[in-house]
């Protein structure tokens, strides 16, 4: 039952042993907070017993007010009477409510879909997943990112809700749900049949995109990679090349959230120049024994499996192959690294020393495990395509909240022409790259797989610089625009801040700025020629 409290009574709690606050009609005791209030007890005191919605909004986010919604004991003014409008329970939304729009509508700070544009991609279940996705981004993740990150790991409950949802299941699957490894009543996203939130027979590569997209609002690469980094580039290669015993040993544990698992290609002297990698499977007995080093391997701090990429035959792409090593094998150890950015996504520098792998752990054929890496790479540039270009938005729309509210000279950060300029350079960038990702994800549900292959690869590599300078230009602009709270972690700059820090982590792995630039054309020109008779 919410208490109801009058100005009057507000006031009367106004000293340092009794201290109440009325912020956004929300009364809070912060009498025992005092002490703990990171802008200090002084000013909290100054305020004691009055509304200080004004002052709060001028110094901190809105998240904060959840995030301490213990200290919230009763609102202000009188209590609705029985039967009233007020006192009726809030009916659920449905998809219908939220057809033309849905979000906070910050200019840009959602897709155009979002807000009153009509689309030909999006139908009813699309519009209940955004929904289902952003209560679970705005109350179980947004507020504890920043926690997360500096503690440099996310908690594992998070997987067992993740499995719950069916989120991890959507993310393996490359648009397609690995139905014969989970059970679709066992989640909330799909059980039910015709009326689940989204029937599983209706799930395509626009649900898997709102997901990442959704999940991205975080503002939280590190939390990103760390429940969805090892398992979206890790997984999908077994599922798809496995054999049927290694993928029923190993799929069902990891969509549950049991088990986590990470691929381990990167190492020190081999990032993007795979075919050169040198950690060597050498066949012993009943199976192989491995040594060699991995480097910069998401999930690898906490990772119980990782689909190894080693050398098992001769130089080249054509002595690679891809192994399950596990983490309780004996020989394997791996170690946190200290990097810019994703702290909590267990970024780890690993060790295999003699290790003994049985040969029912090799994934598909040996030294096809080249090929089985190429095909999968669509798939992972896709998804940090989806991720940079939401976390290039949420500074956008973070930058215009804080340029809506801040002034300096009088006036709103929005409306001096100069930082108005920016942020319409970042919009033009951020719909651009959303209006190309849109037409590509369409390409993949409609193209046959082996010609995606061909006829995307060049165009997402394109798309991958696309996204990561665009997010590189956002974060700078938003540090700008945010000024000396960009510089220091957590409060109002918090996301701006970590993004800033994220940049790299997007636009080198996967293959770099560098690579894909001159992939996307050199793929191109080639499909130009072969495919569409270019005369070039
Ligand atoms: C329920 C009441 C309040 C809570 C839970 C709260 C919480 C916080 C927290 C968590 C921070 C750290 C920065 C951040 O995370 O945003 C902070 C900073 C601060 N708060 Fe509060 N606060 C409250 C009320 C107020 C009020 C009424 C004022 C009055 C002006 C105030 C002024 C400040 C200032 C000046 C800072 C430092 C900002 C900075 O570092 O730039 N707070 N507060």
């Amino acid at each position: 039952m919410t208490a109801y409290y009058t100005e009057s009574q507000v006031a009367s709690h106004s000293s340092e042993n009794d201290c109440w606050v009325i912020i956004h009609g929300g009364v809070y005791d912060v009498s025992k907070f005092l002490p703990d209030h990171p802008g200090g007890k002084k000013i909290l005191l100054k305020h004691a017993g009055t509304d200080a919605t004004k002052q709060f909004d001028a110094f901190h986010n809105a998240g904060v007010l959840e995030k301490y919604a213990a200290l919230c004991i009763g609102k202000v003014g009188d209590a609705p009477k029985q039967g009233s409008e007020d006192s009726a329970p809030a009916a659920a939304a449905t998809a219908e409510d939220d057809q033309y729009q849905f979000g906070d509508m910050v200019p840009f700070g959602d897709p155009s879909w979002y807000q009153q544009w009509g689309s030909p991609y999006y139908k009813d279940s699309h519009r209940r997943i955004r929904r289902y996705l952003r209560q679970f981004v705005d109350n179980d993740i947004m507020p504890f990112a920043h926690e997360w990150d500096e503690a440099k790991q996310v908690p594992m409950f998070l997987f067992k809700k993740c499995a719950e949802m069916g989120i991890l299941a959507a993310i393996a699957g490359n648009g397609h749900l690995p139905l014969e490894y989970f059970d679709v009543e066992e989640t909330t996203l799909f059980r039910g049949g015709d009326q689940a939130i989204v029937p599983p027979q209706e799930f395509d590569a626009f649900h898997a995109f709102i997901i990442f997209d959704e999940l991205s609002r975080c503002g939280s690469g590190g939390v990103l990679w760390g429940i969805l980094g090892g398992l979206g580039i890790g997984l999908p290669p077994i599922i798809k090349n496995g054999s049927e015993e290694l993928k029923r040993r190993i799929v069902p544990d990891v969509l549950a959230g049991r088990k986590t698992i990470c691929l381990a290609i990167t190492e020190p002297q081999a990032g993007s120049d795979v075919a050169n990698l040198t950690c060597v499977a050498n066949e012993s007995g009943e199976g192989f024994i491995v040594n060699g080093e991995k480097k910069w391997i998401t999930n690898g701090t906490f990772a119980d499996y990782f689909t190894a990429a080693v050398r098992t035959g001769g130089d080249g792409m054509g002595g690679v192959s891809l192994l399950v090593i596990e983490r309780g094998m004996t020989g394997v150890s791996t170690r946190q690294m200290k990097c810019s950015g994703v702290w909590s996504s267990g970024t780890a520098y690993i060790n295999f020393e003699d290790v003994k792998v049985p040969r029912a752990n090799i994934v598909g054929k040996e030294n096809r495990g080249f090929k089985y890496i190429m095909n999968n790479f669509n798939h992972e540039r896709m998804g940090i395509v989806i991720q940079a270009n939401r976390l290039a938005r949420v500074c956008l729309e973070e930058a215009i909240k804080y340029g809506s509210k801040r002034k300096t000279f009088g006036v709103k950060l929005v409306n001096h022409p100069v930082l108005r300029n920016k942020l319409a350079h970042m919009a033009r960038q951020i719909e651009a790259t959303h209006a190309w990702m849109e037409n590509v994800i369409y390409q993949t549900i409609i193209m046959p797989e082996d010609l995606q292959m061909i006829k995307l690869g060049g165009p997402i590599a394109l798309l991958k610089a696309q996204s990561t300078q665009t997010l590189e230009y956002c974060a700078r602009e938003a540090s700008q625009i945010f000024g000396g709270l960009a510089y220091t972690r957590g409060g109002q700059g918090e996301k701006v801040e970590r993004i800033y820090r994220e940049v790299r982590a997007y636009a080198i792995p996967g293959g770099s700025e560098e690579i894909m630039l001159d992939l996307g054309m050199r793929q191109s020109m080639k499909v130009a020629q072969t495919m569409y008779g270019a005369k070039l």
